[in-house]
């Protein structure tokens, strides 16, 4: 993969963060380099969330360090961010070039037409007038992605993007964080799928704490895999045409079931 030699664009060493003086998430030593994607694995709350508001600079670290080499962009839920006001496709693309400069300037010919050809890119220059909240929750992401793209995010941080999407909205989105991996961006993506996950360059795994972090295949083993969900998971059958497959039991399932 290219890039790959160059200065990580995240590095963090033993980074704690919480929200009051005690951490809800600390020990995360992992790095991000150019042209990654890294899926980031945890139970609710893990932490996911927690890191990318540090890595936005949200949350200021409690402890260790938190290096940014490049700015971040972050793609969040889709209900979260959904708008009940009415405002465009190519408003919320343009968020991106208005966020850190002066309120009173609005934005301009320049402005919009970078907004048009984000939008473009990610393959929605039709529906650039569309209102924001009548679009399908994966072209919601994909304008969301188009905002980090005109905010020149080198980092981009995707919060669940893929739930409740159908499949072809998923394969579609994964072929765009391939295509922003590809230019040499570098993609962290939060999900609950670990077999999704598997695909990915490489995965950190949360559970309050830095669990593992590296290739997938070395890393997600079952001893990994149960210390991040805390030990609620199970392994299926083997089913025709399929091989042995991991199942995640939702929280409290696992104890009310024996
Ligand atoms: N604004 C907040 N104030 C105080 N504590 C918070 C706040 N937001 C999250 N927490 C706590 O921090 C911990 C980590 O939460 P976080 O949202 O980062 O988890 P998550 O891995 O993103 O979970 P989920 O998959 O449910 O989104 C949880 O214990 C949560 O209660």
């Amino acid at each position: 993969m290219s890039g790959l030699a160059s200065a990580p664009l995240v590095r963090t060493d033993a980074l704690a963060v919480g929200y009051g003086a005690a951490p809800v998430l600390s020990d995360v030593s992992f790095d991000l380099r150019a042209g990654e994607r890294i899926g980031v694995l945890g139970p609710n709350g893990g932490g996911k969330t927690t890191l990318f508001r540090a890595l936005l600079g949200e949350l200021k670290p409690l402890g260790g360090a938190l290096d940014l080499a490049a700015r971040c962009g972050t793609v969040p839920q889709t209900e979260r961010s959904r708008l009940d006001f009415p405002v465009s496709a190519l408003d919320v693309a343009l968020m991106g070039a208005i966020a850190g400069r002066p309120w009173w300037k609005h934005p301009g010919r320049a402005e919009r037409r970078a907004a048009r050809e984000a939008l473009a890119r990610v393959g929605l220059a039709e529906l650039a007038d569309r209102s924001f909240g009548e679009l399908s929750g994966g072209q919601r992401q994909r304008v969301l992605v188009a905002r980090a793209l005109v905010q020149d995010a080198r980092i981009v941080l995707l919060d669940e993007p893929f739930t409740g999407l159908d499949a072809v909205s998923i394969r579609r989105l994964e072929d765009l964080l391939d295509e922003l991996a590809g230019e040499g961006r570098g993609v962290l993506i939060a999900t609950h799928d670990v077999e999704q996950a598997r695909a990915w360059d490489r995965v950190l795994c949360l559970n309050r704490r830095q669990v593992a972090f590296g290739p997938p295949a070395e890393t997600l083993s079952l001893d990994v895999l149960a210390a991040t969900y805390g030990g609620s998971i199970v392994t299926l059958p083997a089913v025709a045409g399929e091989g042995e497959r991991l199942a995640l039991l939702p929280p409290h399932h696992h104890d009310h079931e024996h």
